[in-house]
């Protein structure tokens, strides 16, 4: 295998939407690599806003339809130019957007509508492939030398039917060595985030999703990097999505396993899959504010007596849009084999994390806009089970979790939380499961309101703090 040798210390930069939505939010991120010679693998996302026009873009019908949101892209692309204070730095920069959009008109004018799933991932990546050139231009300027180099070469992935990606981690590994071993010392390596290609076909691939963060961990894995940083727009993981809950507080270090939890059970803050690489390969991760890089900071990291002696609730999380199918699944004399659902459900994209069986009844939550792509297999399954049973999908609801390590056993806790849980129409509460997750399902309309207030108990509440001290089990302070 090819050695990197001539960095004393490799770092993987990651910065989000917001980080490149702006000239002067690429300067920021200009100053924070200038600033730590150790980043050397720069992975950007797409500018924010820019994937959900691209995605409104793959769902026109027709050509008209794209142009009108090509429209939109370009106005995105003036309000940028327009932003930029430095007048000398404006025609380089009109001069990437103008060949950029060249290039992407192109694209669509060829296409057939609606698009083919092939076509779908190119042009849901071209947010990513402009802002690497916006950016790697904005260094140039700052005197940061770079290589922007197309991820779709690095990021070699096995497509899984059509339901997702498995990374090759030794493609990857071998790529980004090859890649990496050719250059210069002083030279840093500007890559897009999101994107893959299939290691067998080539064909062009995208990663789901907020996938850029995953992007930069199988990246910091395949360059055995001492430190995979997240820059973002808030200074770490809180207590809750600070959007939400104004006293949100921020918890300075969390370990592999809570981060993943709280990514998984909707922490918006850290994509689901961007924990398993770093922490096969104990690569700590800092997540940070592009905007206050000397500011606060969450530190994730291996962490494992912490882990099982804190005895606290971490946070509270949320997704958004899921829907909960529940299966009757008959009699005891004529029930159906629950595997047969499961395994119809395992074929498809509503791939679940939660599911019960109990009293014959199977319950499996799912991500509602699956579920929409989907309805070919829910119909299938109510069409076997007529006879037997009903299949029932409701749909608009959250899923709320409280995430933490052996707080289930602070029965002040839990039972002040039953008490406010009951006057909610509360779905399919999971307690005891585990001694570090409770979570429960809520029609989307109470979604806010519960989460302010579940975490004033949690987090804000003195008497439960100090009851939690008489259980020898501290509430987060
Ligand atoms: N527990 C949490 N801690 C911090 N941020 C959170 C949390 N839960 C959700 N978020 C949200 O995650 C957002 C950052 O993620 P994202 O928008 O994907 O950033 P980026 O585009 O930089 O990758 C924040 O603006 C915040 O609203
Ligand atoms: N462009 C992708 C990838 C991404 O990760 O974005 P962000 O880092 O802004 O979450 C998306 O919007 O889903």
């Amino acid at each position: 295998m090819l050695e990197i040798t001539h960095y004393d210390r490799l770092s993987v930069a990651k910065f989000g939407g917001t980080s490149v939505t702006s000239v002067d939010a690429m300067f920021a991120c200009a100053h924070i690599i200038t600033s730590d010679p150790s980043i050397k693998l720069v992975v950007v996302s797409a500018q924010s806003g820019m994937t959900d026009l691209l995605t409104e873009l793959t769902l026109s019908d027709d050509l008209q339809q794209a142009h009108a949101v090509i429209l939109k892209i370009t106005q995105r692309q003036t309000d940028f130019i327009n932003g930029c204070s430095l007048e000398f730095l404006k025609p380089k920069l009109n001069s990437i957007i103008d060949r950029w959009l060249e290039q992407f008109q192109t694209l669509v004018n060829n296409s057939d509508f609606p698009v083919s799933d092939t076509l779908r991932h190119r042009l849901l990546a071209q947010g990513e492939y402009l802002s690497s050139e916006l950016i790697g231009e904005v260094l140039t300027h700052s005197q940061i030398k770079n290589c922007v180099v197309d991820a779709s070469q690095l990021i070699k992935v096995h497509k899984l039917g059509e339901v997702g990606v498995k990374p090759d981690l030794n493609r990857i590994s071998f790529a980004c060595r090859a890649y990496l071993s050719k250059l210069s010392h002083d030279s840093i390596t500007v890559t897009q985030g999101f994107i893959g290609s299939d290691v067998n076909t080539q064909e062009f691939l995208t990663l789901g999703r907020g996938g850029s963060d995953f992007s930069a961990a199988l990246l910091a894995e395949a360059v055995k990097a001492d430190e995979l940083q997240l820059w973002t727009d808030v200074e770490g993981i809180f207590t809750a999505d600070p959007r939400v809950v104004k006293s949100a507080q921020l918890l300075e270090s969390v370990s592999f396993n809570q981060a993943n939890r709280m990514a998984r059970f909707g922490a918006k803050v850290v994509h689901p899959d961007t924990i398993a690489p770093v922490m096969r390969n104990n690569i700590p991760v800092l997540i940070a504010a592009t905007k206050y890089p000397n500011g606060n900071r969450t530190w994730v990291k291996q962490y494992d007596t912490q882990d099982k002696t804190d005895n606290r609730a971490l946070s509270i999380t949320r997704r958004k849009s899921q829907a909960l199918i529940t299966v009757e699944v008959g009699s005891v004399a004529e029930r159906i084999d629950p595997d047969s659902i499961l395994k119809k459900l395992s074929n498809t994209q509503l791939y679940s994390d939660w599911l019960t069986y109990t009293d014959n009844v199977l319950n499996v939550i799912v991500n509602q806009p699956v579920l929409n792509n989907a309805n070919a297999v829910v119909a299938e399954i109510e069409h076997e089970l007529v006879d037997l049973g009903a299949v029932n999908v409701e749909t608009d609801l959250s899923l709320i979790s409280i995430i933490g390590d052996g707080f289930c056993n602070n029965h002040l806790l839990i039972q002040k939380l039953l008490a406010y849980l009951a006057d909610y129409s509360v779905r399919n509460l999971m307690i005891g499961t585990s001694d570090h997750l409770i979570n429960w399902l809520i029609p989307a309309e109470f979604e806010e309101t519960m989460i302010i207030d579940v975490h004033r108990l949690l987090f804000e509440d003195k008497t439960l703090n100090n009851a939690a001290a008489d259980y020898d089990l501290s509430v987060a302070s």
